[in-house]
């Protein structure tokens, strides 16, 4: 079943600062992702793969294209989705992971992540077992879990982020270098939980700086160069066989 369909994707940014110059982020895009597929977007930096998922997510409102999300309830255009509704889609359906945690201040992980586990539509107490569950499968010290999330470490952020973004199973879990700041217990963790989330149904659409994540998790890869799809199929044909 089709979760995602992107068409004709284009993004530019005009450099106020620099003489009001120009830069193409996207050129065109068309990407298509089913449930329980984990697509990877591969390519050099600077190709226009978080511009990628930062349109999918809305964070960035694309030039031209579509970015449709299909549900049982019909499809949305997620481009022309009113504010309103696309916050309500976001902390519902979406799971959006990138290296910044946003969080109210004297906030700690584990209301955090509660916070969105109730959005997600459960009670205060299933929504604090959730939470709870959730940091503990991505081994955050329970020392940490009422703290400000505004002293966590880099590794620390990732993971809370990672925890509120899938406490609940979204429809579509965007990620952009989920693992980069983990240790390689934690990284086997996290890439142990985005594996079980593809298998129960979740469509997938992530960057990871190392080729061993795409290798171990991804079902398709997608090379982006210049804001374009350059090369597409499976691990092992976008990327080459393991060094
Ligand atoms: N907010 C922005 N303002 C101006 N230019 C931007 C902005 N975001 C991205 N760009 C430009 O768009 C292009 C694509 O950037 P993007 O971050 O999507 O690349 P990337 O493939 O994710 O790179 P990396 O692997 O280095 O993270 C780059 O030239 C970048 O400078």
């Amino acid at each position: 079943m089709r979760v995602l369909r992107i068409r004709g994707l284009e993004k530019t940014f005009t450099l106020h600062t620099v003489d009001g110059r120009t830069v193409a982020s996207l050129r065109g895009v068309d990407l298509d992702v089913a449930a329980g597929e984990h697509v990877a977007l591969a390519g050099p930096s600077g190709a226009g793969k978080s511009s990628l998922l930062r349109c999918v997510h809305r964070t960035y409102l694309p030039d031209a294209g579509t970015v449709t999300l299909f549900r049982e309830e019909g499809a949305v255009e997620l481009t022309s989705l009113p504010d309103r509704a696309l916050a309500r889609l976001r902390s519902r359906e979406l799971g959006y992971v990138s290296q910044f945690l946003a969080a109210p201040p004297r906030t700690g992980p584990l209301e955090l992540v509660a916070a969105a586990a109730r959005r997600r539509g459960l009670d205060r107490v299933a929504a604090s077992d959730a939470a709870a569950a959730a940091l503990r499968r991505l081994a955050l010290d329970e020392a940490l879990w009422d703290v400000d999330c505004g002293v966590l470490s880099g590794g620390e952020r990732q993971r809370v982020n990672l925890a509120a973004a899938t406490v609940r199973p979204p429809r579509l879990l965007l990620l952009d270098e989920p693992v980069s700041a983990l240790d390689p217990a934690n990284r086997e963790r996290a890439l142990d939980l985005i594996a079980s989330l593809s298998g129960a149904g979740v469509a997938v659409l992530a960057v990871f700086h190392d080729a061993d994540a795409m290798r171990a998790l991804a079902t398709r890869v997608v090379e982006l160069r210049d804001g374009r799809v350059a090369a597409e199929g499976t691990p092992a044909e976008v990327l080459g066989a393991a060094a």
